[in-house]
C-alpha cells in the first residue's frame, strides 16, 4: 500500500482540492499534515489521521516575530522528518501556502518525492521557491508553466469534490423556474461583498430573484434583511447543488470557486479579493473573463449602482448571461 502525506492547510481553496485528490485514492495509507486551529480540523479530523505543525507566513514588518517563526518553522522541519520516517511515507502531496515549505524541506531532506499543486493562474512566492525541490508542480491552469520555466510542470486542473460529478438536490425553499443569485465570498467569506449585496439585493429581489448569500462567520451584520427571497448562511457544504442550481453568481475569484463555477458552467460576476498575495484573483479571474466565461469587476471602483443595475440587467434578459464553458 502506498503511504501519502498530505499537506493541506487554512483556507478552503487548498483543502478541498487536497481532500478531493484523496477521495479518489481509496486504497492509499493517507496521513494529513495541518495546522491546529484552521478549516482542516473540522473536515480532515473524522476522515485521516491529521498531524498538526505550528507554522505561520513571515510578518513583513517585526524581525523579532520572523526570528520566533523562523525557529517555528525550523523545529516544524525536524518534526516532520521524523513523522515522514515513522510513517515511512512514500509521497507527499501539497496544495501549497506556509505549511508546504516545511514539509517540502524535510521531503528533499530524506529524498522522498513532491507533488505541489498550483491552483492560481499566476504562482506565488512560494511556489515559485518549492518547485525547484518538488518532484512535480501541478498546475490548475495550463498557461501557468509559463511563470515555472525551470520546474517540471504537469497540467492538471483544479480537483473538485466528488458530489460535483453528480446531479444534487437542492434543500432549500426556492421555486423551480425563479432566477437563483448565489453570493460566495470564497471558504470565509467577503464582508466588502456582503455590504455591497446587501445595498442591491431588494431591488434584485423585486425583480423576481431569489438570493443565497454565504456571508461567512465575520460578517456583523447578517440579519439586516428579512424577507423570504433572500436567504443567508454563514457555509453551506453541498456547494454542487447550490452551483448547478444558480443562474448567476457573484463570487471572489479564488481558484477553488473558479474550477467550481467551471464543472457546473455556473454564469459568474466575479469581484477579485483585491488584497490576495500578488493580485492573483484578478489573473484567476481575468483568465475566465478573456474565456467569455465570466464578467469581472474591480471591487475599488464598483459602485453599489452598477452592481445593481448589472445584474438587473442578467435578470432581465437572461441571454446577456455568459455561460461557463470552460
Ligand atoms: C482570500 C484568499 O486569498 N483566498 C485564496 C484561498 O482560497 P479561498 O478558500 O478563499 O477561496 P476558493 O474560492 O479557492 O475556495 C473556496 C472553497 O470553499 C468552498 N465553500 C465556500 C463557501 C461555502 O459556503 N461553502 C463552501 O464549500 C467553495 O466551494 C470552494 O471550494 O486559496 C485559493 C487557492 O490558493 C486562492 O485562489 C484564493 O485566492
Amino acid at each position: 500500500m502506498i503511504r501519502l502525506l498530505i499537506a493541506a492547510s487554512g483556507t478552503g481553496g487548498h483543502v478541498f482540492p487536497a481532500l478531493a485528490v484523496a477521495k479518489k485514492l481509496p486504497n492509499y495509507d493517507v496521513h494529513w499534515l495541518g495546522t491546529s486551529n484552521r478549516l482542516e480540523q473540522s473536515l480532515v479530523n473524522d476522515l485521516y489521521p491529521l498531524h498538526t505543525i505550528p507554522v505561520e507566513g513571515f510578518q513583513t514588518r517585526s524581525i523579532l516575530k520572523n526570528i520566533k517563526i523562523l525557529f517555528r518553522l525550523l523545529q516544524s522541519v525536524f518534526w516532520i522528518r521524523k513523522l515522514l520516517k515513522e510513517k515511512k511515507i512514500d509521497v507527499i502531496f501539497t496544495t501549497g501556502g506556509y505549511i508546504s515549505g516545511a514539509v517540502t524541506l524535510a521531503a528533499y531532506i530524506l529524498g522522498i518525492p513532491v507533488i505541489l499543486h498550483e491552483s492560481n493562474y499566476i504562482p506565488g512566492k512560494t511556489t515559485k521557491l518549492l518547485s525547484y525541490f518538488c518532484h512535480v508542480t501541478a498546475l490548475g491552469f495550463k498557461e501557468t508553466e509559463k511563470y515555472l520555466p525551470w520546474a517540471t510542470t504537469t497540467y492538471l486542473g483544479t480537483p473538485i469534490r466528488e458530489q460535483f460529478s453528480i446531479s444534487q438536490y437542492l434543500d432549500l425553499n426556492i421555486p423551480e423556474k425563479a432566477f437563483l443569485i448565489i453570493v460566495i465570498g470564497g471558504s470565509q467569506g467577503a464582508v466588502s461583498i456582503n455590504n455591497l449585496v446587501r445595498q442591491c439585493a431588494l431591488d434584485w429581489i423585486n425583480s423576481g430573484a431569489y438570493v443565497v448569500h454565504l456571508t461567512g462567520n465575520n460578517d456583523t451584520k447578517v440579519k439586516t434583511i428579512n424577507h423570504t427571497q433572500y436567504i443567508t448562511l454563514p457555509f453551506h457544504s453541498n456547494m454542487a447543488a447550490l452551483l448547478q442550481r444558480a443562474n448567476l453568481a457573484i463570487s471572489r475569484a479564488g481558484s477553488g470557486t473558479l474550477a467550481e463555477l467551471a464543472a457546473t458552467h455556473t454564469p459568474a460576476i466575479l469581484i477579485p479579493y483585491p488584497f490576495a498575495a500578488e493580485n492573483h484573483q484578478f489573473y484567476n479571474a481575468d483568465f475566465f473573463v478573456k474565456a467569455k466565461a465570466a464578467y469581472c469587476y474591480e471591487q475599488k471602483k464598483l459602485t453599489r449602482e452598477q452592481l445593481k443595475i448589472a445584474v438587473l440587467d442578467l435578470i432581465k434578459d437572461p441571454t446577456k448571461l455568459k455561460r461557463n464553458g470552460i
